[in-house]
């Protein structure tokens, strides 16, 4: 019933400012043009003309949404994580790719996993993944330097295609005590058909049922159940990931009991704080109603198999694509990296600052998640941080309001960053910020990349450690060329390099530096 509106409650949405009605389409409002285009164009175009709190129309008949990119309101909206939630329309469809996990869950049942999982990606914990991130970097690079032995020196690769086995074989080994072997000569199969189903999902994504989905969902919830080819093709990756997730989890808990027979009183406590060792604890825990249930358990394992590879997978390679057209950049880059040795522990990993630099740049230009929609429980009042002519410097929502987050408009917003904002520059990070410059939002070096408030990414510790080791291995070893292909960003359903309608397509050349 969330899409009931309460007519007598008084809001403010009907007095903000939004695209004409003239190009909104009369059935799909203003959502068709937004999905046209690149991820959060549209956004970006609006936000400079109506200011951080304006409305779109919604699709099917939805009443209007906002669009938010205030930072005070969207601090609000992110700190208020009981109050906003993420959108019912979106729940299904991430049931359906992935299960009831911690990316899908909500209240009481949300607070007791993320209560679970945390101590898997605290510093400490990420500080010990450390070696074994180096191992899969270094099998990429093993695998791009034969692929250039073959190709005689020089090489273009899907390269998303190559950093997605290295990070799927990465949360294996970090966290799930599993070896997808993703990345030898002969791949295996669960890794191959991972691999295909994703990028399946991905391409029917982009197609107009990606668009449509959604909406129908947000309009008839029951719509998940029909034969959808998108449906459809969500349920083979859960499929896949749950039938590894319990052969994980019978091994990993068969492990366990032969330990605990030889040894008394030996409890999962003594094993180190991953994942899946996470969730073992969490079975053996004295109150029952701490305990996750078998299916939680699994669908956390193909949770975290699949957020935790594709999101950063895309963000590195779109910061590659962005070195390859900047080799002034890549060799400054380089030339850091070379002047330290290889296998550099955590804490010196953190000291070069260029690498920072450049991770930092390439999460706020291409975030994995380019936005983010919220739906208010309740009626509820907005701070403002620039006060909104007519309104105020509040703004009030009823309950049932729709809110969309566009994190790259955020990110890159030249009014905060400056004119250079919308374009690639890792040297901003070098400067000291000027103190008269207008603040940054809240969240993660001031981006919203890992969003913010109680519901950001769990897993943004480690999503750093991977991007600053890939980049560095491959920098040390590879002159990446630009191919002049022209390479979209889309949405589906992360960001996506599309180059002639084919989605999950990002070429590079590659020779030896
Ligand atoms: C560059 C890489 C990544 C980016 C940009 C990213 C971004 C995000 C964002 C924006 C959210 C909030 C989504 C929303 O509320 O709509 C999120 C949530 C989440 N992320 Fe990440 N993520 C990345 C990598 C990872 C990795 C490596 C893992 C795990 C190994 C992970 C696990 C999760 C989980 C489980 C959630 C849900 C957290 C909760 O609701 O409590 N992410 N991520």
């Amino acid at each position: 019933l969330w899409f009931h509106r309460r007519p007598t409650v008084v809001e403010d949405v009907h007095r903000l400012p939004g695209p004409s009605s003239s190009i909104a389409s009369w059935i799909w409002g203003h959502e068709l043009l937004v999905f046209r285009h690149a991820a959060t164009q549209m956004y970006t175009i609006w936000a400079r003309s109506f200011g951080g709190l304006f409305k779109i129309s919604g699709a099917l008949f939805h009443p209007d949404i906002i669009i938010a990119t205030d930072h005070a309101a969207v601090h609000h909206v992110f700190t208020n994580s009981d109050i906003y939630v993420k959108s019912p329309a979106f729940r299904p469809p991430i049931d359906n790719l992935i299960g009831k996990g911690l990316v899908w869950s909500e209240g009481e049942d949300w607070r007791r996993q993320r209560k679970v999982l945390a101590p898997a990606f605290s510093t400490e914990s990420v500080k010990e993944m450390t070696y074994a991130i180096y191992e899969s970097a270094e099998r990429l690079e093993t695998r791009l330097n034969n692929l250039l032995l073959d190709f005689k020196g020089e090489s273009s690769v899907n390269i998303i295609h190559y950093i997605s086995a290295c990070t799927l074989d990465i949360i294996g080994a970090v966290g799930l005590s599993h070896s997808f072997v993703a990345q030898s000569a002969h791949p295996g199969s669960d890794a191959a058909l991972i691999s295909a189903s994703w990028t399946e999902h991905v391409n029917n994504g982009l197609q107009w049922l990606g668009f449509l989905a959604p909406l129908v969902v947000r309009a008839v919830p029951i719509v998940t159940k029909a034969p959808l080819p998108l449906m459809q093709s969500q349920g083979v990756i859960k499929t896949i990931v749950t039938r590894i997730g319990r052969q994980i989890l019978d091994r990993e808990q068969a492990t366990l009991n032969a330990v605990a027979r030889n040894q008394e009183n030996t409890t999962v406590e003594s094993g180190k704080k991953d994942i899946i060792n996470m969730l073992l604890r969490n079975r053996q825990s004295a109150n029952p109603s701490e305990r996750l249930t078998d299916s939680q358990i699994l669908d956390n394992i193909s949770t975290f198999t699949m957020v935790g590879h594709e999101t950063t997978a895309g963000s590195i390679a779109f910061t590659l694509w962005e070195l390859a057209r900047n080799p002034e950049y890549q060799d400054r880059l380089r030339a850091e990296i070379l002047a330290h040795p290889r296998d550099m522990s955590y804490d010196e990993i953190q000291k070069l600052e260029y690498l920072d630099a450049v991770v930092k740049e390439g999460l706020r230009m291409h975030p994995a998640s380019p936005q983010t929609e919220r739906l208010a429980l309740e009626d509820d009042i907005i701070p403002l941080s620039t006060p909104i002519p007519g309104i105020g410097d509040t703004f009030r929502v009823q309950k049932g309001q729709v809110i969309h987050v566009p994190f790259t408009t955020m990110n890159t917003n030249p009014a905060v960053w400056g004119s250079t904002g919308p374009i690639f520059d890792p040297s901003r990070w070098l400067e000291t910020r000027d103190t008269s410059a207008p603040p940054l939002p809240h969240g993660w070096s001031g981006l919203l990349t890992f969003c913010d408030g109680p519901r950001n990414c769990v897993g943004w510790r480690l999503a750093v450690l991977e991007f600053k080791i890939i980049v560095a291995t491959l920098i040390r070893s590879f002159v990446l060329l630009d191919t002049g292909a022209h390479v979209e960003e889309k949405i589906s359903p992360t960001l996506q390099p599309v180059v002639d309608g084919r989605g999950g397509h990002l070429p590079l050349k590659l020779k030896h530096a």
